[in-house]
């Protein structure tokens, strides 16, 4: 093992404002109102922007908003606080509610905006961080952070669904908290060479990647596919590759880098630093999308924990590479839409990360003992918990967004545009169950980039048709195949290979269309 892995010193929560306790959550309650009163404009406006945004008067009243210090926020929760406003307010007046797309936000968002986010080392767009990390509260002040006693602060759409999504995904993080420890714990046994005690770390963090697994599995319970994609998911997008939205430029920030316009992605929970971490730790590494290594998906032959005392097959794939994950991508593009302390937190992580170098070259000797079998498997365990929560997640999206798009909305302008769309020739014939299972148990393609839906001809937001991009609504361009996600990304094959590149972790992989893929 090198050196430098030996030497660099672990990582410390606390130093990168991550909480042993609550993780990448702030520990304490986020801000339910801004105390200075000066910030009273911005709290009144925040209050009432829902209803501001259906009477289509927000943008009204935004302009009217005084331009306001950033520089007041005193505290980071006062901070956060000022910057789930600013995204908020923000979005809303860039997508407005049946009226053009805005590609130019006032200064009095602006300005403060891209100061707040500046003291956050966070984009001015919004983010997993605003609406997951600090856009909660407790029903009950000591009960614990869980779907059972947890609200949001605020939504876009006003609705309960939008609420569910977001809290689905904050219990998610606070679900994950103990993992972030038990990793840094694990990661100190690999340095003392402690098996039997790692091997106890890692069937803890198999249970609570389990669990993880339970959580996004409730997303299903209250959050309505429909609602989601018609109402809550346009308002979450960015401008970045938004031509078809009428954002060939970005938006321009208006006071702000002498009004230049910015392209930035919109809000996504691949920025969540509990995944993220979680990859990094197991040493999963992420590829272009059509560019997964060839032979990476090859499997070792027969039934995995057959395998175990099998020595050939796996010296051949371990291939220590002190350092953890290298790629070049759309996650890794996604960690700079995180807050600064943790993006550096996973920097500093994926210079020390030794786990699985470490089962690998256990793996590798020539003759293995019970405790290193036992070792191997708990290990492949952890990553097979990834893999799942991924192919839970591939039902998701599928049902969330592609059939939404293949579907069309209920009413023939979705909420947001003027004309019917044109009659789809599969729309209303679908199988729901067997269009899931194929988007998750297909393996991907390894080195083409396929299109992601038969039939589906979506980019953003909307499948609508305008005579100009109004709003929410944009030009279909024709032909166009592919269904794309809030990034800009083709969706189903991207997030097949990130799933598979998972499974490749394993020391022992196993087939990625097995039936335990979905039932564990
Ligand atoms: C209705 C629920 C959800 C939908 C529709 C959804 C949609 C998407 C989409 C479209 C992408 C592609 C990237 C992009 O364009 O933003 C994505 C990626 C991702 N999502 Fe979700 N998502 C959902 C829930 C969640 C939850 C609860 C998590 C948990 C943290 C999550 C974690 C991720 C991660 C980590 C990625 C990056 C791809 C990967 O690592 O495999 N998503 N999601």
């Amino acid at each position: 093992m090198p050196m430098a892995a030996i030497h660099k010193a672990l990582p410390i929560l606390e130093d990168y404002d991550i909480s042993p306790m609550t993780g990448f959550l702030p520990q304490d309650e986020p801000l339910k109102i801004l105390p200075d009163p000066y910030f009273a404009p911005w709290e009144e406006t925040f209050r009432n922007f829902n209803g501001l945004l259906l009477a289509s008067r927000l943008r009204q009243r935004v302009n009217e908003l005084p331009l306001l210090d950033a520089a007041r926020l005193a505290t980071k929760g006062e901070q956060r606080r000022g910057y789930l406003i600013l995204c908020m307010l923000s979005h809303a007046y860039v997508w407005g509610k049946h009226e053009l797309a805005a590609e130019s936000l006032p200064a009095t968002l602006a300005v403060p905006w891209q100061k707040v986010a500046d003291m956050l080392e966070i984009q001015p767009v919004l983010t997993h961080a605003a609406v997951v990390m600090w856009n909660w509260q407790l029903l009950y002040k000591d009960g614990p952070r869980d779907l059972n006693n947890l609200d949001t602060l605020a939504t876009l759409s006003g609705s309960s669904d939008e609420s569910w999504f977001y809290l689905v995904t904050t219990a998610i993080e606070a679900t994950g908290a103990p993992a972030l420890r038990r990793i840094l714990r694990a990661m100190q046994l690999v340095r003392d060479n402690e098996v039997t005690e790692l091997i106890q770390e890692l069937e803890d963090i198999r249970g609570i990647i389990e669990e993880l697994v339970a959580v996004l599995r409730r997303m299903f319970e209250k959050c309505d596919p429909y609602v989601f994609y018609w109402k809550v998911r346009p308002y979450l997008a960015g401008w970045e590759n938004m031509a078809e939205a009428g954002l060939p430029n970005g938006v321009k920030y208006e006071g702000v880098d002498n009004g230049e316009y910015k392209k930035l992605a919109g809000g996504s929970a691949a920025q969540s630093s509990l995944i993220h971490t979680l990859d990094i730790a197991f040493g999963v590494e992420h590829h272009p999308t059509g560019f997964r290594p060839k032979g990476a998906s090859t499997p070792a032959p027969g039934p995995a924990h057959n395998h175990y005392n099998d020595a050939s097959d796996v010296a051949a794939k371990a291939t220590p590479k002190e350092g953890g994950s290298k790629s070049n991508n759309f996650i890794q593009k996604m960690r700079f839409y995180m807050p600064g302390p943790h993006r550096s937190f996973l920097t500093h992580l994926t210079e020390v990360a030794n786990i699985r170098q470490f089962v690998s070259a256990k793996a590798a000797e020539t003759s293995r003992s019970e405790e290193v079998i036992k070792l191997i498997t708990v290990f492949d365990e952890c990553v097979h918990q990834i893999k799942v929560f991924r192919d839970v997640h591939i039902q998701m999206v599928t049902l969330y967004i592609v059939m939404q798009a293949n579907r069309g909305p209920s009413i023939s302008h979705g909420g947001f545009a003027q004309q019917p769309k044109p009659a789809h020739p599969a729309e209303g014939n679908h199988d729901v169950a067997e269009e899931m299972r194929s988007a998750s148990l297909s393996p991907s393609p390894t080195a083409s980039n396929t299109a992601g839906s038969k039939g589906s001809s979506i980019l953003y937001p909307q499948k609508v048709i305008a005579h100009t991009p109004t709003g929410l609504a944009k030009k279909q361009e024709a032909g166009n195949e592919v269904v794309r996600g809030t990034g800009g990304t083709d969706l189903i094959p991207f997030l097949r290979q990130s799933r598979d590149e998972t499974n490749d972790s394993k020391i022992i992989p196993t087939p990625v269309w097995t039936k335990k893929t979905v039932s564990a």
